[in-house]
């Protein structure tokens, strides 16, 4: 009988569909597929536990807590040192949870522009077809254009029971005195260079995630009996007899089991396996099971089944700063207070506090710079600019949101309010990679994010507009009382960019003018930022889908080159990148895939 297990039902040595990867795609995709064929009997094989119940899984304001090193329901994948960020090795947090990335995120509900999946330029894939999967997923309780939202779908997206206002509003007129209105619908795939109060994947005070919005009303409701999701389990490898997939290898995730290492178990597929591990993931399934680049391959002492090259080349993830300020802010508006242990947590908990259903994440915007400040980044950015932007009006550069806390660890810091800022800057012009060095599952891999890699330095530009746009903005908020100084660059101390050493009595004049960055100052910014760039944890395109000879993984259908009834529904696919945060390209991914599976089983 279908539902939940920890350890692999007796007898179940075969089902139709396996799903290797129980994240925020494969959720979506075992569940539409079972709604379509009850007889079928799936099998999710997912590597974390299960996520109903755990308070940093539902409770939103305990969302930080998912990115602390050693946090149980996240998986890091460690870099190698990389040049150019200071040799510093890269560590990237993904979901490692039923529900993967959608139950530890952010919360931030947020959509690529129209434009974005237009320029994948795959058949069946342009924006016009996935207008209608967009819809499906999600049930939008915020305002804008009724056309490209959904109304009825799974997803609960709204603007949340707490927000600090205080903060929400002075961004918002900060922002709209540099130019940058508040819009009602910024997620309606076209609308840039505007600010939006967030919508987020909450209800009440709880997270919506792919597994409990999803997955779990379908377990044991009666009408899904062959639908089986094993958790704390790890697939190894795809099986294949000859060159179709027949099933797959796993083992039980010796995190759960005390780090004892227990016998490796097969279950096989008659149908379809589907690799749903996330961009980080699907591609060392793939390698470990012998389709990749063949050099790789033999390295890693894996027997190539089929050569396809571009498996894990080509690395994507957007790039993050988060500065902090010191604020006029409340206690109750930042969450300083909770992650510093001066209020407990529980005690929230139990009386239903509204604050542990905040993303503390209030304000979101999509930036652009202006043709002249586009030039003043130099002739090679002026170039990409002209090229890539301009004929794209509605591509932002920069996202640019609210954090109200303490970006990090606050011990030892002054105990006052913090308020950060955070920009990431979507469609890198760099490439990272990601590869197995070995078939062993705990082995290191050879990834390398690639941030700030690129020949012409297109990507830190963008960063450099971010900082000085973001300190622009956040200099106008009544509430500011200063850069807190060690989270950002250290300019000369007679430099116009120099932060004060202490948090400021007051706001800074209505009138006051945008600093002046000499050469100098630029030079110590860009410093700065190889040394602190991070992830965005908006990791895609490992498995891209394109043509073969272009580097590519699968086709329009999502099927795996050289081999037989192998697909890939995740991240990992995109062709090209979103000017948005990821979960919500994750979910349509879902939501299509299933549709395009569910068409081809048929019969
Ligand atoms: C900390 C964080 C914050 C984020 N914030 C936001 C946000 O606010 N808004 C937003 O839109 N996006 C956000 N994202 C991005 C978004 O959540 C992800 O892009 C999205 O969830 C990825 O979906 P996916 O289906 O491709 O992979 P995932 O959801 O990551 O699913 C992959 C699943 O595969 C499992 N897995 C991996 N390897 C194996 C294996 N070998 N065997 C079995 N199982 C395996 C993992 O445990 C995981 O459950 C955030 C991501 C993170 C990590």
């Amino acid at each position: 009988m279908g539902g939940l297990y920890k350890e692999l039902p007796e007898g179940l040595d075969e089902v139709d569909v396996i799903i290797a990867g129980g994240g925020t795609a494969g959720c979506v995709v075992a569940s539409r597929l079972s709604d379509a064929y009850p007889t079928l009997s799936i099998l999710i094989v997912e590597g974390g536990r299960d996520n109903r119940g755990l308070p940093n899984v539902t409770y939103p304001i305990l969302l930080l807590s998912n990115i602390l090193p050693g946090n149980t329901d996240t998986l890091f994948y460690e870099g190698i040192p990389e040049k150019a960020v200071g040799n510093r090795s890269l560590v990237v947090p993904s979901g490692g949870v039923l529900g993967g990335g959608s139950s530890i995120n952010l919360l931030t509900y947020s959509r690529a522009q129209a434009v974005d999946y237009d320029q994948w330029g795959v058949e069946g894939w342009f924006s016009k077809d996935l207008v209608p999967y967009l819809q499906r997923l999600e049930t939008y309780k915020g305002e804008g254009t009724p056309e490209t939202h959904g109304y009825s779908g799974p997803m609960l997206v709204t603007p949340g029971n707490y927000t600090a206002k205080a903060s929400e509003e002075a961004f918002i007129k900060a922002a709209a005195k540099l130019g940058y209105p508040e819009a009602r619908d910024i997620q309606d795939l076209e609308t840039i260079n505007a600010t939006q109060r967030n919508i987020r994947y909450v209800s009440g005070s709880k997270r919506q995630d792919a597994a409990s919005n999803y997955l779990h009303p379908r377990l044991g409701d009666g009408f899904h009996p062959n639908l089986y999701v094993l958790t704390q389990h790890q697939v190894i490898r795809v099986l294949f007899d000859g060159n179709k997939a027949s099933g797959v290898e796993f083992r039980p995730n010796p995190k759960f089991n005390n780090g004892v290492e227990r016998p490796v178990q097969r279950v096989s597929a008659k149908k379809l396996v589907v690799l749903s591990s996330g961009a980080l993931g699907t591609p060392l399934v793939l390698e470990r099971s012998g389709v990749g680049d063949p050099e790789i391959l033999g390295k890693a002492g894996v027997d190539v089944v089929a050569e396809v090259p571009g498996v894990g080349a080509e690395y994507q993830d957007h790039q993050l700063m988060t500065y902090a300020y010191y604020s006029s802010l409340l206690p109750n508006e930042t969450f300083d207070a909770i992650y510093s242990g001066r209020t407990n947590v529980d005690e929230l908990i139990k009386k239903d506090d509204p604050i542990i259903g905040w993303t503390a994440n209030d304000v979101c915007s999509k930036l652009r710079p202006s043709d002249e400040e586009a030039k003043a980044l130099g002739s090679a950015f002026e170039s990409a600019w002209n090229r890539d932007y301009k004929t794209n009006p509605t591509k932002p550069l920069a996202m640019i949101t609210s954090l109200n806390g303490f970006p990090g660890d606050s011990t030892g810091q002054l105990e006052v309010q913090y308020f950060s800022c955070s920009t990431f800057t979507p469609y890198p012009y760099s490439r990272g990679h990601l590869h197995i060095t070995s078939k062993d599952l705990d082995a290191s891999l050879d990834f390398a994010t690639g941030f700030f890699a690129d020949e012409d330095d297109i990507d830190i530009k963008k960063s450099v507009w971010s900082y000085k746009k973001q300190r622009e903005i956040i200099r106008r908020m009544d509430i500011y009382r200063g850069e807190f100084a060690p989270l950002h660059p250290a300019f000369a101390a007679d430099s116009d960019a120099a932060t004060p050493s202490e948090p400021l009595d007051g706001p800074l004049p209505d009138d006051v003018p945008d600093i002046v960055y000499t050469a100098e100052d630029d030079a110590v910014l860009e410093q700065w930022l190889r040394a602190h760039v991070g992830t965005t944890w908006h990791s895609l395109g490992t498995c891209k889908m394109a043509p073969k000879s272009e580097g590519g993984v699968v086709d329009s259908s999502l099927s795996v080159y050289g081999v037989e009834k192998l697909k890939i529904a995740d991240l990992s696919v995109p062709p090209g990148n979103v000017g948005a945060n990821t979960a919500n390209t994750a979910y349509m991914i879902g939501e299509k895939a299933a549709d395009i599976f569910i068409e081809e089983l048929k019969g």
